[in-house]
């Protein structure tokens, strides 16, 4: 009896982990390329590529060399899920317009994560969504982030004089030190304060969020994880788990408290003045009355999600240009004779420092940190460029195959700012540069992240000679984002002159 049982179970798990998502693999591969192994096919293919070339998204990212292959998607597979990845700029215009209605996050890898960042914008859909989104969005305004700037240029100041003082200039993780920035920006932009001298169980803020998160990553990889999902970790069977979770719950009560009083002291401020001096997200939400309208934990989950959307992102983007930046000494010096010009003539704004924009822009084409949708799965059939996309199937913009695509970018494999200042880039097609994503649910914090990346990349051209690793070679694989495995280790030299 027992036997016929385990026999019937296997045929079932057989059928639903094999047969069907192979049947599946191959009706959609006939649209492009493919990769099926069973289970881990997605997985192992990255693996294979990044023993062999350095970068897990290498496939992806040349699917389009040979234009006369008319590649539109890669197919693969991973547990039981067909995956998709779209990687032809044809595909995108409908990709965008279904998201966030019939296109909803994949909960396969992102449903732990969910433990930290709960319901913010970033995995709210509908209504919840549209209401939130119109209630933030206000505070990401470019002309409103303005007001921000002399802010970021304190913070940014601050951290790096303080590793001038205390000498820490030779093999500095700059990563780390980008990081230490952005995420108290974060903070600063959401609560007017910075957070710097508040420690959760020895730890700062920030350091305690990249505890859990990596925490959480690792869990994602345990084969329990993989077959009943985060329902399992909860469940708290194992010490270490049932650990992670009192740590989860008492910071993010700990953090509660930050947030409330922060809401008191600018309520009351309003209150008595009329107005709030600080801006901030906080301050917006109060001023436009919209702050009962959001529960703490509303704002607490939001509050997460900027720090998990903007601080990884943006520390990655920054030091990956200065990478980059650093690899040709003709970008070198006129990055740098770039940022003593403009010091010279205080009329000038950042916007104004065209090769540095061209960095940014060029760092975002090839490398950015957001050039991979998150994985969205087909809620009823779709068409995408006249191909019938079943429900269930997972589907990911690879925005990293359309922006290295030899069709849109002369030498796309090439980093070469001097394609954004020349006529080349003039008449892009829609959704040949979209390192923001794109759409309704686009990314809310691009303004903000584009004024940190111009303050702290002249910071550290302005301040120092950054002289690279020798021999550094650089390979790609995730993280929570796409990054280099290799700590980016620079030796900073001030440049007296320039430091008041
Ligand atoms: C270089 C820096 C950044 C990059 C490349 C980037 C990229 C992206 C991308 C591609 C998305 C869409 C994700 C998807 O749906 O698949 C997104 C969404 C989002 N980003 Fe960013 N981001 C950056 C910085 C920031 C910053 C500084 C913040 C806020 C402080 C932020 C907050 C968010 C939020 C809240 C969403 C979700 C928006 C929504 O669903 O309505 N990001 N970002």
């Amino acid at each position: 009896m027992i036997f016929y049982f385990i026999l019937i179970a296997l045929g079932i798990y057989c059928y639903y982990y094999l047969v069907k998502p192979f049947k599946i693999f191959n009706k959609y591969k006939k649209q492009g390329e493919g990769f099926f192994f069973p289970l881990i096919g997605e997985f192992l293919l990255q693996n294979s590529c990044f023993e062999k070339f350095g970068d897990v998204d290498y496939i992806y990212k040349h699917i389009n060399d040979n234009p006369a292959n008319q590649k539109k998607m890669f197919v693969e597979n991973i547990g039981k899920n067909i995956k998709i990845k779209l990687t032809s700029i044809d595909m995108m215009k409908d990709f965008y317009s279904y998201l966030g209605d019939k296109l909803t996050i994949d909960t396969f890898y992102t449903q732990n994560f969910k433990r930290i960042f709960g319901n913010g914008l970033i995995f709210s859909q509908g209504e919840r969504w549209k209401n939130m989104r119109k209630m933030f969005s206000p505070a990401f305004h470019f002309e409103y982030l303005k007001n921000l700037s002399s802010s970021i240029e304190k913070i940014v100041d601050n951290a790096l004089l303080e590793h001038i003082n205390q000498d820490e200039l030779q093999n500095v993780n700059i990563i780390n030190l980008i990081f230490d920035m952005t995420s108290q920006v974060v903070f600063f932009s959401f609560l007017g304060d910075n957070l710097q001298d508040i420690k959760f169980k020895g730890k700062s803020l920030a350091q305690a969020i990249t505890h859990i998160l990596s925490a959480l990553s690792n869990q994602v990889m345990e084969l329990g994880y993989l077959v009943f999902g985060a329902k399992y970790l909860k469940l708290g069977i194992f010490k270490q788990h049932r650990e992670l979770e009192n740590y989860l719950q008492e910071f993010k009560s700990f953090f509660l408290d930050i947030i409330k009083s922060k809401k008191e002291e600018l309520q009351k401020e309003f209150q008595e003045t009329g107005d709030i001096q600080q801006n901030c997200v906080l301050s917006i939400l109060i001023k436009e009355n919209n702050i009962q309208n959001l529960s703490d934990s509303d704002l607490l989950d939001n509050l997460m999600t900027f720090f998990i959307g903007g601080t990884d992102t943006t520390s990655h983007l920054i030091a990956m240009a200065i990478y980059y930046v650093c690899q040709n000494e003709h970008f070198y010096s006129m990055t740098q004779k770039e940022v003593d010009y403009y010091k010279q003539d205080k009329s000038k704004s950042m916007q104004d420092l065209p090769f540095m924009n061209a960095v940014i822009k060029e760092t975002l084409r090839i490398y950015g940190p957001g050039n991979k949708s998150f994985d969205q799965k087909v809620t009823e059939d779709i068409m995408i460029n006249n191909i019938k996309i079943e429900k269930d199937i997972v589907l990911t913009s690879y925005v990293n195959s359309v922006h290295r695509d030899p069709q849109i970018y002369k030498d796309p494999h090439t980093f070469r700012p001097q394609r954004w200042i020349n006529q080349e880039t003039n008449d892009l097609p829609s959704y040949a540069f979209i390192p923001f994503s794109s759409g309704k649910k686009n990314c809310i914090g691009q303004h903000l992240a584009m004024i940190e990346a111009r303050i702290i990349l002249f910071k550290f051209f302005d301040y120092f000679d950054i002289e690279p690793q020798k021999d550094y070679v650089l390979k790609i694989k995730y993280g929570l984002l796409p990054q280099p495995v290799n700590p980016l280790l620079f030796n900073l030299k001030t440049r007296q002159n320039n430091i008041d």
